[in-house]
């Protein structure tokens, strides 16, 4: 459920009005998502989809809407804020930061996705790569370096010794290789199957850009590949992620360290989850809006790619 937030038909119709898209006509809840409420909006002129931003302040949303503005100008198919009169991406809605997107066509995929939308995702993200280029803004990665040795400090007494090891280890291994030597870039850093949306093989366009941040390029795309090319035993399906590789490559073909790295950024790329899952897990917040994923699955993916490093050739 994804409605945290009640929006009234007056209080939506008096919205709208700020924004040259035709009067109100109808909304309705969305049941997917987590982290914040979205509604189908739909106006005299088209559709769209609000949302009330829950656990993101007014300080943060305006970069992530003039993200993914700027990247849908530069062709990215995705979701595309829409500005009201007065030229602003985000406003006030029930006392939290509120914004329309054009709505997308497509569905989300199932989690084992086929390698012809594996194929797609990798030319996207690459696209996507090489749009956001010169995106005026920077934004750190809240979930770094930082983020991730505080987290392992938390999770860590928790943890079996076997678990701790590994944990210990990996932070260690990643630490001597810092990702911020190799090329950076705006990455979507989230880009799960739940945020594409295709028709069949076609790829509609990407949504939930609400990590996005500046952080290794190459990184990003070993975020995508774990979750759009893993199997149900925590290995990865090769077809799947060969296919993906190589369809981001032929947009974007990989520097010499970003080659060298790429065994390593799919450890850190699962490290990162796994460890996200962990706290969500052993510290879970009352009242908070988290839906506990399960962490066991990059333990797992974590140690399949310990196991079976992938050097590009
Ligand atoms: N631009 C769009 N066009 C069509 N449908 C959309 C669009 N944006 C979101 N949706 C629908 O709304 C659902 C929830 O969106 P989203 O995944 O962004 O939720 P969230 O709660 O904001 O994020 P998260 O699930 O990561 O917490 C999606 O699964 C999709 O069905
Ligand atoms: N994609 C994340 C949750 C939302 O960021 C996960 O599966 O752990």
């Amino acid at each position: 459920m994804s409605v945290y937030t009640t929006v009234e038909r007056t209080e939506l119709a008096a919205f709208v009005a700020d924004y040259d898209i035709g009067a109100y006509v109808s909304h309705r809840g969305i049941s997917e998502g987590i982290s914040n409420t979205n509604y189908f909006l739909v106006t005299e002129r088209d559709e769209y989809v609000l949302t009330l931003f829950e656990l993101i302040g007014f300080d943060d949303v305006p970069y992530y809407l003039e993200l993914m503005a700027y990247l849908a100008a530069r062709g990215v198919p995705g979701a595309h804020p829409v500005a009201d009169r007065a030229g602003s991406f985000m406003k006030p809605l029930a006392g939290k930061p509120a914004a329309l997107v054009y709505k997308l066509e497509g569905r989300g995929v199932s989690s084992q996705p086929s390698v012809a939308q594996c194929r797609a995702i990798g030319a996207t993200l690459a696209q996507l790569h090489l749009a956001g280029r010169d995106f005026p803004q920077f934004r750190a990665n809240d979930r770094g370096p930082a983020w991730a040795s505080a987290a392992a400090a938390r999770v860590l007494p928790k943890l079996d010794a076997s678990d701790a090891a590994l944990l210990r280890e990996e932070l260690d291994a990643q630490a001597a290789h810092p990702r911020a030597l190799l090329p950076q870039g705006v990455i979507h850093a989230d880009l799960f199957v739940d945020n594409a949306l295709f028709d069949g093989d076609r790829l509609c366009g990407l949504i939930d850009f609400y990590y996005a941040c500046t952080d290794a390029l190459a990184y990003d795309l070993a975020i995508t590949l774990n979750d759009w090319c893993k199997l149900a035993d925590g290995t990865i399906d090769h077809e799947r992620a060969e296919a993906m590789v190589t369809a981001y490559l032929a947009v974007r073909p990989f520097a010499a360290d970003e080659r060298e790295a790429w065994p390593r950024l799919l450890r850190a790329a699962a490290l990162r989850f796994w460890l996200s899952r962990l706290v969500d897990k052993l510290f879970p917040m009352p009242g908070e809006l988290t839906y506990i994923k399960d962490p066991d699955e990059y333990r797992r993916l974590l140690l399949a790619h310990r196991a079976d490093p992938w050097q590009l050739g």
